[in-house]
């Protein structure tokens, strides 16, 4: 078993602080990402659960005991890192070994280990190779033998793939979720900038900003379901388009009248007492579609970004703040200097309360999650 509880976990430089009132309950077997911008505190916490940054506040537990004051080697964990810094001079093997050479491990036992590992990571072929005759990737698929060798109940992993080129990266990040599936028991946390690393790996996303947890969930119920404005622009790219609007129709069906001057029909219902309310819709870039009849945007296109599988049309980059962004699939002519007329489903959009960034009043209970049903083949 290899359950995690952080209760009120908090953490201090001085009188920086740096992280606060993190709660968090991590199932056995669980696949864990923590992702926030830069400076968030995702290494912090990662640090504090391996032992390697005292905790300044609250308790960890792993597998039901209290771990604050436990070193590190006797955690159950093994944490991977960026940078893979490999032993030069020794080979992939003896690499791997160290760790259990140290721990006075039998040859027999390190040899099996490094067996499994090697087997486990297709490094078989290399393993009385030095890192220098290898590649980037297998360089780090070696950093994680050394994890692996040491049978863990808990990985950490920080940003492991941050140092490989764009096509590695891929194979690598496929690599772990390969390794993942075949230790269904031993629990993963991982930190990433990289929104696609998240949304494959995870089995529920930790969203940190400002010092404590936005919100936990599901990569696709982040997707479809931000709590609040943070989280809705911080997961999916381009950023989710927020446009500012009054509540001109309560109901089960909601009724905005956009400042920009377009309507948006939105599948949330309100209450009578919302009529008027100052709110925000948010509508993702990828939600749009052209359209001849009632828009929820209308603007001129500054600039069009073609990709090949989707176009990317920008508006208002001169006089907004942030530039409003429909993502169309497909090809489409380069559309400078157009008028567009845009709108989207009901079901697709998101309402904010504008100053909370809410996405329901408090008291108002939120439906069950529904997953949006996937596209039909
Ligand atoms: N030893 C330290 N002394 C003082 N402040 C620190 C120390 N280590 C980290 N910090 C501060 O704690 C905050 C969180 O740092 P951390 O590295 O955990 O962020 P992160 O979310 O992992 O960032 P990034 O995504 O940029 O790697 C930062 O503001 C950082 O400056």
């Amino acid at each position: 078993m290899a359950d995690l509880k952080l209760t009120g976990v908090a953490k201090s430089y001085g009188d920086v602080q740096v992280l606060s009132d993190i709660d968090l309950d991590i199932r056995s077997g669980e696949f864990i990402v923590f992702v926030g911008p830069s400076g968030c505190g995702k290494s912090t916490l990662l640090r504090m659960i391996a032992g390697l940054e005292q905790i300044s506040g609250g308790v960890l537990e792993i597998a039901g005991q209290r771990m604050n004051d436990i070193p590190p080697s006797q955690r159950g964990i093994a944490m991977v890192f960026q940078s893979y810094a490999l032993y030069p001079h020794m080979t992939v093997r003896d690499n791997m070994a160290f760790a259990l050479k140290i721990a006075g491990k039998s040859r027999s036992e390190i040899r099996e280990a490094t067996d499994r590992a090697g087997r486990m990571l297709q490094l078989t072929p290399y393993l009385d190779r030095l890192p220098k005759a290898l590649s980037g990737g297998q360089r780090q698929r070696v950093a994680i033998g050394r994890a692996i060798v040491r049978d863990p109940q808990v990985y950490l992993f920080d940003e492991p793939l941050s140092n490989l080129d764009a096509a590695l990266r891929v194979a690598t990040r496929i690599e772990i979720a390969q390794l993942k599936a075949s230790m269904p028991d031993r629990t993963m946390i991982y930190v990433t900038h990289d929104q696609t690393e998240a949304m494959t790996l995870a089995d529920r996303i930790v969203v940190l900003a400002g010092g404590g947890i936005a919100q936990v969930g599901a990569p696709l119920e982040l997707y479809e379901r931000p709590i609040n404005e943070f989280v809705a622009q911080f997961i999916g790219s381009p950023a989710m388009n927020l446009l500012p609007g009054k509540v001109a129709q309560t109901g089960a069906e909601t009724v905005v009248a956009l400042d920009g001057g377009g309507v948006a029909h939105v599948g949330i219902p309100t209450r009578h007492e919302d009529q008027g309310m100052a709110v925000n819709v948010g509508i993702r870039p990828e939600d749009m579609r052209e359209t001849e009849g009632e828009a929820i945007f209308e603007g001129v296109v500054d600039l069009t970004e073609a990709l090949g599988e989707v176009t990317l049309l920008y508006f208002g980059t001169r006089d907004r703040p942030v530039p409003v962004i429909a993502k169309l699939p497909g090809i489409h002519p380069a559309l400078d200097g157009r008028r567009v007329r845009l709108t989207a489903d009901p079901q697709a959009l998101h309402l904010f309360h504008q100053g909370q960034s809410l996405l329901y009043r408090e008291g108002v209970e939120l439906p069950p999650y529904q997953p949006r049903a996937a596209i039909p083949a």
